[in-house]
């Protein structure tokens, strides 16, 4: 029997069609249009594809979109002064600064001078300590979205065992947050836990975060157990330039009850969770209610 393959890209669509509808109510009843402004600082190509459907995908909910793209040696100094514009903007509800910046620049900094209640990565230190407090946060895009399929999939998550590899501020650690929250006994692994494959075959869910192709291999997973694969690697494979993930997916599948293929599993629902969360910002700043099921 092989895994059920989860459909993210499915998954996703009807999540921003769930954003879509609210957008226009709350056009309707309010007048308000939601606003998400995204800046992209050089020229890397990957960021300018993701930049670009994210522009795109804004659009096709209704919401207002603001580009900012800067040249690669533009100074800190000026693109704190490009957020603090957008924090003052009222049309504006999420910021999103894509990553990594230029060398020459803190990203803590920059993240730091984005208004924590339009920062829809929730990377910011106080929707981080937020989330870790249990108190009401922008949880960041990626887990968030990892989290939704899995509570599709299984309704409760209470006192499952998961094994997070990775522990990277923008996913491993706010997916063992976001897990513990919905009492999982969390375990996260990084590049010096010792015997990480017997760590991997306790769990009930394995969130690969890793960044290193199909890194785990199916004899490292429980049968039945659920595997979210986050990674995105680009390999050459019969001289084409192909996507894989973190996990080996064939070897998985066979053993795994479910499974995220990459593409079309968390990738999709990350810009989905980005828009579902300046819905969200923009609700909260207007002290209307918060959309339902498109929340932590
Ligand atoms: N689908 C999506 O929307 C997104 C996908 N990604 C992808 O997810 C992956 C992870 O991203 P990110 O968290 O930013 O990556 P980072 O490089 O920031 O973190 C990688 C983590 O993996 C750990 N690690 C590295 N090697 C090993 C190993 N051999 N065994 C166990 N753990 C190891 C590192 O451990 P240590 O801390 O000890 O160094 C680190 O904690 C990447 O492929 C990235 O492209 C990222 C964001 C969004
Ligand atoms: N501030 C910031 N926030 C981010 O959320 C952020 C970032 N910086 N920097 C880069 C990473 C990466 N990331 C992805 C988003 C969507 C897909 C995605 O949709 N992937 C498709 C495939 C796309 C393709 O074919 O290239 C899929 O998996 O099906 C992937 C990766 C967000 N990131």
């Amino acid at each position: 029997m092989g895994a059920r393959v989860i459909d993210g890209k499915a998954f996703a669509a009807d999540v921003r069609g769930r954003v879509a509808e609210h957008v226009a109510r709350l056009k309707e009843e309010h007048g308000i249009v939601p606003g998400l402004a995204v800046v992209l600082v050089g020229e890397d190509p990957a960021s300018q594809v993701y930049v670009r459907s994210k522009g795109k995908m804004t659009k096709e909910v209704g919401m207002a979109s603001f580009e900012h793209r800067l040249d690669a040696s533009v100074s800190e100094a000026e693109l704190l002064e490009l957020v603090g514009r957008l924090n003052a903007d009222p049309a504006v509800h999420g910021i999103l600064v894509q990553l990594p910046l230029p060398k020459h620049m803190s990203e803590s900094n920059v993240i730091t001078a984005i208004d924590p209640d339009k920062d829809v990565d929730g990377f910011h230190i106080f929707n981080v300590g937020r989330l870790a407090t249990g108190q009401k946060a922008m949880v960041p895009c990626t887990p968030l979205g990892c989290l939704m399929l899995l509570r599709d999939l299984h309704g409760s998550l209470s006192g499952m065992d998961a094994v997070v590899i990775g522990r990277s501020n923008i996913v491993g650690k706010p997916m063992a947050q976001l897990l513990l929250g919905d009492s999982c006994t969390v375990t996260v692994a990084h590049s010096r836990t010792k015997d990480l494959a017997d760590v991997v075959r306790r769990a009930d869910l394995v969130v690969a975060a890793v960044g290193r192709a199909e890194m785990v291999p199916g004899d490292w997973i429980k049968p039945g157990a659920t595997v979210i694969d986050v990674g995105i690697n680009r390999v050459e494979r019969d001289g084409k330039n192909v996507l894989v993930g973190d996990v080996d997916y064939a070897s998985c599948a066979e053993v795994a009850g479910a499974i995220t293929p990459v593409p079309g599993g968390v990738g999709p629902m990350t810009i989905a969770c980005l828009l579902a969360n300046t819905l969200t910002a923009c609700c909260r700043s207007n002290g209307l209610p918060e959309p339902e099921g498109l929340t932590a």
